[in-house]
């Protein structure tokens, strides 16, 4: 895949948080128009990534490129959506003025307000308050300000978590609809089976991506049935060729220098 034709091209990332060297040097290609689910246990460094892409990270070292320009840049604001773990909605404005207002903000017609409510399922609930939500409506309202300004990338972290069955399997149609229309989106997950529901893993563990394949090539290389085995497998594998962070608790990776 060319570089210029990725939806996101990451070369050497490194990235401090703290004293913590939390991406020690990552390198990221990720194809346009597919899903693509970001997986690991907590801690591993996926909601840093994703901060490097979106350009809401510092980096010290490394290139990150997203739809052909540098992550961060002003050509991308509109044509990147992001959707935090922590939500970004206005508790005291109605679901319909939270929407309008970011709306404005991304310059996207008003009538796409009343298009991202239908998407997201949020019709019955627009004129209430944003504080009275449940979590799953709170997260369907943060993922359709994500969809305002029609972006070409999305990038989602954990956009499932707390929900209940029935809207986690909604949400992933929704996901592979977008895909359908030329979306590119990146979905941060720590829950192993939503892997099936991805066109593309990249799997991570301690602030490397140990895989970066299709479900399908991912089982049939490990010889497992299931993303969770998998990911066990590999790093059972990592363990017995020695490769780096495969130690069984190695510790997170530290800056040598500097003061505590
Ligand atoms: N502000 C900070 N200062 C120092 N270390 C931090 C800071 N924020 C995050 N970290 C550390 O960076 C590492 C990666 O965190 P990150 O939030 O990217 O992980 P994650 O994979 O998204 O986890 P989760 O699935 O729990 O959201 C963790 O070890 C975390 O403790």
């Amino acid at each position: 895949m060319e570089e210029q034709a990725a939806a996101i091209s990451i070369t050497g990332l490194k990235v401090m948080r703290g004293k913590n060297l939390v991406l020690p040097g990552l390198d990221l290609l990720v194809p346009r128009g597919e899903v693509v689910g970001l997986l690991g246990p907590s801690g591993c460094g996926k909601s840093t990534l994703m901060r490097s892409i979106v350009g809401t990270q510092i980096i010290s070292g490394g290139v990150v490129r997203v739809l052909g320009d540098t992550a961060g840049s002003e050509k991308l604001r509109h044509r990147v959506g992001y959707m935090t773990q922590e939500s970004s909605i206005y508790d005291d404005l109605p679901v319909g003025a939270n929407l309008s207002y970011f709306a404005k903000i991304v310059g996207a017609p008003p009538a796409q307000v009343a298009e991202v409510i239908e998407r997201t399922d949020l019709g019955s609930v627009v004129k209430s308050m944003a504080a009275d939500l449940s979590g799953g409506q709170r997260s369907r309202l943060s993922l359709a300000i994500a969809l305002l300004g029609t972006p070409e990338l999305l990038v989602l972290d954990e956009p499932t978590v707390g929900l209940d069955p029935v809207l986690r399997v909604a949400l992933w149609e929704l996901f592979a609809e977008l895909a359908a229309e030329g979306v590119t989106l990146l979905v941060s997950s720590h829950v192993m089976d939503e892997a099936t529901r991805c066109d593309r893993l990249i799997l991570m563990r301690e602030g490397g991506i140990i895989a970066q394949e299709t479900p399908a090539g991912l089982l049939a290389r490990t010889g497992t049935t299931n993303a969770e085995d998998a990911f066990l497998a590999l790093i059972r594998d990592t363990r017995e060729s020695g490769a780096p962070g495969s130690e069984p608790h190695a510790p997170k990776h530290r800056a040598t220098g500097g003061t505590p």
